[in-house]
C-alpha cells in the first residue's frame, strides 16, 4: 500500500463555483483480504477539511477494517491512500494505560513544549479538569470515554477516526457524549471518520453518511439537516428510514 503526506489541494470544481475544502483523505481502490477471504473489495473515498463523515454498515461489512486502515494500524491493503501523519483515534474500549493518571494518558506520545498546557485545557473541554490525577479505575466507563476524546485530540489532529466510541455507553451517557462530540468538534475543527452501526447517531452528528455493504460503498449522502433540532426535522426521520432499508431493516422492525 501506498501512503502519502497530507494537504493535497484539489482544485475547485466547475471553475469559479464555490471553493471546496482541500483534501484530508484520499483513498482510492483499497482492497483488503484476510486468508483469501476478500473484505474490502476497491474502496474509493474523498474526506474534506471539516467533513464530519459516518461510516455505518451491518456487522462484518467491513467498517472496523477501513478505519484501521486509515488509521495505518492495518498496512496489508492493497489501494493508494493519503492520510495526515498524525491522526487522532479513539476507540468503544477506552484503552488508557491502566498504570498512568488521566492527565499522562492524555499526554501519551506528545513530546512539545505546550502540551501539558493544551491536555489541561482538553480535560477542562471534557469536563474532567478536576480528575487529572485520578487512575482509569477510579473513572466510570462515560469519563473514560472522555479521556480518550481528550487524548485522541490532544495532538490537535487534523483528523480524527472513530470506531464505535460510544458504543458500551448506556443510552443517556451516549446522547451526553453526542453533545459532547459535536462541541469539540466544533471548537479544534478536525475532519472527522466516525464508525457506528446505530443509524440515530450517524445522522445526528454527521454532515455525510457512508454506507458499507459487503465491502463496498453502496451510499454517500451529505445530511444537509439543521444541526439543532435535528432529531426531530421531518428530513432526519426520512434519511433515517431510507438509512435502515439500505442496511437492510425494515422501519416495521424499529
Ligand atoms: N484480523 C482479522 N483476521 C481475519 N478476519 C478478519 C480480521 N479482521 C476482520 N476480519 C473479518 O473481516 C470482516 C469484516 O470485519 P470488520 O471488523 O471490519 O467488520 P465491521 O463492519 O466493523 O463489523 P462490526 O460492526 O461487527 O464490528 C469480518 O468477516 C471479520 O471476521
Amino acid at each position: 500500500m501506498v501512503i502519502d503526506a497530507p494537504g493535497t489541494l484539489t482544485p475547485p470544481a466547475g471553475g469559479t463555483a464555490a471553493v471546496q475544502q482541500p483534501v484530508v483523505v484520499e483513498a482510492r481502490g483499497i482492497t483488503r483480504a484476510f486468508d483469501g477471504r476478500g473484505v474490502l473489495h476497491g474502496i474509493d473515498l474523498t474526506v474534506r477539511r471539516g467533513e464530519f463523515v459516518a461510516l455505518l454498515g451491518r456487522s462484518g461489512s467491513g467498517k472496523s477494517t477501513l478505519l484501521r486502515i486509515l488509521a495505518k494500524l492495518d498496512t496489508e491493503a492493497t489501494g493508494t491512500i493519503k492520510v495526515p501523519a498524525q491522526p487522532g483515534v479513539a476507540f468503544q474500549d477506552s484503552r488508557l494505560l491502566p498504570w498512568a493518571r488521566v492527565l499522562p494518558n492524555v499526554l501519551l506520545g506528545l513530546r512539545d513544549g505546550d502540551a501539558r498546557e493544551r491536555a489541561r485545557t482538553l480535560l477542562d473541554d471534557v469536563g474532567l479538569g478536576d480528575r487529572a490525577r485520578a487512575w482509569p479505575r477510579q473513572l466510570s466507563g462515560g469519563e473514560q470515554q472522555r479521556v480518550a476524546l481528550a487524548r485522541a485530540l490532544a495532538g490537535a489532529p487534523e483528523l480524527l477516526l472513530m470506531d464505535e466510541p460510544f458504543g458500551a455507553l448506556d443510552a443517556l451517557t451516549r446522547i451526553r457524549m453526542h453533545r459532547l462530540l459535536r462541541e469539540l468538534v466544533s471548537r479544534y475543527s478536525p475532519s472527522v471518520v466516525l464508525v457506528t452501526h446505530d443509524v440515530d447517531e450517524a445522522v445526528l452528528l454527521a454532515d455525510r453518511v457512508l454506507v458499507l455493504t459487503d465491502g463496498r460503498l453502496s451510499l454517500d449522502e451529505q445530511i444537509d439537516l439543521p444541526v439543532v433540532g435535528r432529531r426531530s426535522h421531518p428530513g432526519f426521520v426520512a434519511l433515517r428510514s431510507r438509512l435502515l432499508t439500505e442496511l437492510g431493516v425494515g422501519d416495521d422492525d424499529h
